[in-house]
């Protein structure tokens, strides 16, 4: 038998995925690694612990299974996107703690960049927004930052990376400095329509184009690893969301997936040509597959299945996350209870980074029930949010169907108030690990071993279909409810 394996670096977690021939997965291998806060909004990771938790996680599956590495056809990476790595190309070592989607340190820079009137020129190129969330302005501060690092860029003598290019460099024994589009789409370095670094934004940022990564399609050969016993070639690299979205297979345009984990990306597959935004969504590239780019809408939320957390360790009222729904199931129908779950700021349609949490509609009979159902709720109020902006950008042509997936969706009740909200069907398939699958496929199609993206899409699988049940006055007074606590807490 041939196995793909599949590498998903995450936020909060490495993991190793390995599947089988026909695209099963055999197994899963997982270690959370130290999440560090030096101040308050900023968030960095040691990318050798990212490095050593990403090597232990693959050798402990490939040993829990008995596999060795003539029997793997190929390595597919998937990665937290937007997270910065500067290293040194002589001893691959980091020059800093890697800087974090989420991090807010660079907000600053981008007020200044805002003031001096770059942000169209940049929104135009790159399909994002002049926000501390994406790369550029994070390469920026670490250049200023760290004495030397600028010249010694200039030089090729330190390199930039996301996580994807930042793992190849690893694997390949420091002999592949590269990265795929998705990736290089969300540095705010790269132009999405020509599909090369800009050196406009990188003069702008004052970026050297030496330590930039060579930008490949997903499926592509990104060189070999003989870490795992013999050679093993990367095959595939896509971001998380867009992973997922090819997990999902939504290939066609309007087809549109949202992940719900901690927080939840929605991305619509808008075919060849990219659509600009009127409604504060990003352009981004979905996949980039044979030289053709295909691109997407994206709407992200930063707080979904972190509502469920809080719920938990925040609140006290539940114990695990599968509570949330059976708790939610037994809320007073009469009450009209509405959490914005603002912890860290609203982000896509909003992005209001300074905006704080609130809950409107409280009575004295308001307890553990209607928070939960509150909680829950917001998740789909947020999609409905994504959903209108997306419909308005698209044309009002979007597929009438969502596909989840991520640990939320396993919520029952979450997925029917989801697609009640939505007024739209709600698609989970039996495969609920689409990032890593994504990530697999596109390795294992490369390896001529997987089928290409029609035989995929194929193979797509139903587990549940959720209808809206609700009718749609309710459902609308419902949403209207939901944008009047919005704006008060925006106003807050
Ligand atoms: N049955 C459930 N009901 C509601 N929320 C859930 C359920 N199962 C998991 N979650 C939530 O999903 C999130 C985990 O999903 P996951 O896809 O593993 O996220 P991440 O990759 O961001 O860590 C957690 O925030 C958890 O609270
Ligand atoms: O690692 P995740 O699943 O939280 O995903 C993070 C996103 O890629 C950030 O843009």
């Amino acid at each position: 038998m041939t196995y793909i394996l599949a590498i998903d670096q995450g936020t909060t977690s490495s993991r190793a995925i390995l599947f089988d021939g026909d695209m099963a997965r055999v197994g899963t291998a997982q270690q959370e690694f130290t999440q560090h806060f030096p101040q308050a909004g900023w968030v960095e990771h040691d990318a050798e612990e990212i490095w050593s938790t990403t090597l232990a996680v693959c050798q402990e599956v490939l040993a829990n299974h008995g596999i060795g590495s003539d029997q793997i056809a190929g390595i597919g990476i998937t990665n937290q996107r937007e997270t910065t790595v500067l290293w040194d190309r002589e001893t691959g070592k980091p020059l800093h703690n890697a800087i974090v989607w989420q991090d807010r340190r660079t907000a600053a820079i981008c007020d200044a960049f805002r003031s001096e009137g770059c942000e169209d020129d940049i929104v135009a190129q790159t399909g994002l927004l002049l926000d501390p969330y994406f790369s550029g302005t994070k390469v920026k501060w670490l250049l200023d930052t760290i004495p030397g690092a600028r010249e010694r860029a200039e030089r090729g003598e330190v390199l930039f990376g996301t996580i994807d290019s930042f793992l190849i460099w690893r694997l390949t024994g420091g002999k592949v400095h590269a990265t795929d589009a998705t990736n290089a789409a969300r540095t705010l370095l790269f132009n999405i329509h020509t599909g090369e670094w800009s050196p406009e934004i990188c003069d702008l940022l004052h970026v050297p184009v030496a330590m930039l990564p060579e930008v490949r399609d997903c499926a592509a050969d990104f060189g070999s690893t003989e870490l795992f016993g013999g050679s093993i070639p990367i095959l595939g690299v896509a971001g998380d969301q867009q992973a997922a979205t090819m997990g999902q297979a939504c290939f066609q345009p309007g087809m549109m997936k949202s992940t719900y984990g901690t927080g939840c990306f929605a991305l619509l597959n808008t075919g060849s040509d990219p659509v600009v935004s009127n409604n504060r969504l990003l352009t981004t590239i979905a996949y980039q597959l044979g030289g053709q780019r295909t691109y997407a809408l994206e709407g992200s939320i930063f707080i979904a299945g972190a509502a469920v957390q809080w719920l938990r360790d925040g609140l006290g009222i539940i114990e695990s996350a599968p509570q949330s729904g059976e708790l939610a199931a037994q809320a007073d129908p009469a009450q009209n209870v509405v959490l914005v779950p603002a912890f860290t700021g609203l982000g896509a349609p909003y992005w209001k980074p300074d905006c704080r949490g609130a809950v409107f509609g409280l009575t004295r009979n308001s307890g553990p029930a209607e928070f939960s159902k509150a909680a829950l709720e917001s998740i789909a109020y947020q999609t409905r949010d994504l959903w209108e902006a997306m419909q308005g950008d698209w044309g009002g042509d979007a597929d009438v169907t969502l596909r989840v997936d991520g640990g939320m969706s396993a919520s029952n009740w979450a997925m029917q108030g989801l697609s009640n909200l939505l007024g739209a069907s709600v698609d989970r398939p039996v495969m609920q690990e689409t990032t890593a699958l994504g990530a697999a496929w596109l390795a294992g199609m490369q390896a001529g071993v997987y089928p290409d993206q029609a035989g995929f899409a194929d193979t797509w699988a139903l587990d549940q279909r959720f209808d809206p049940k609700m009718a749609e006055a309710d459902r609308e007074a419902a949403y209207a409810r939901w944008k009047t606590a919005v704006a008060a807490a925006m106003a807050f």
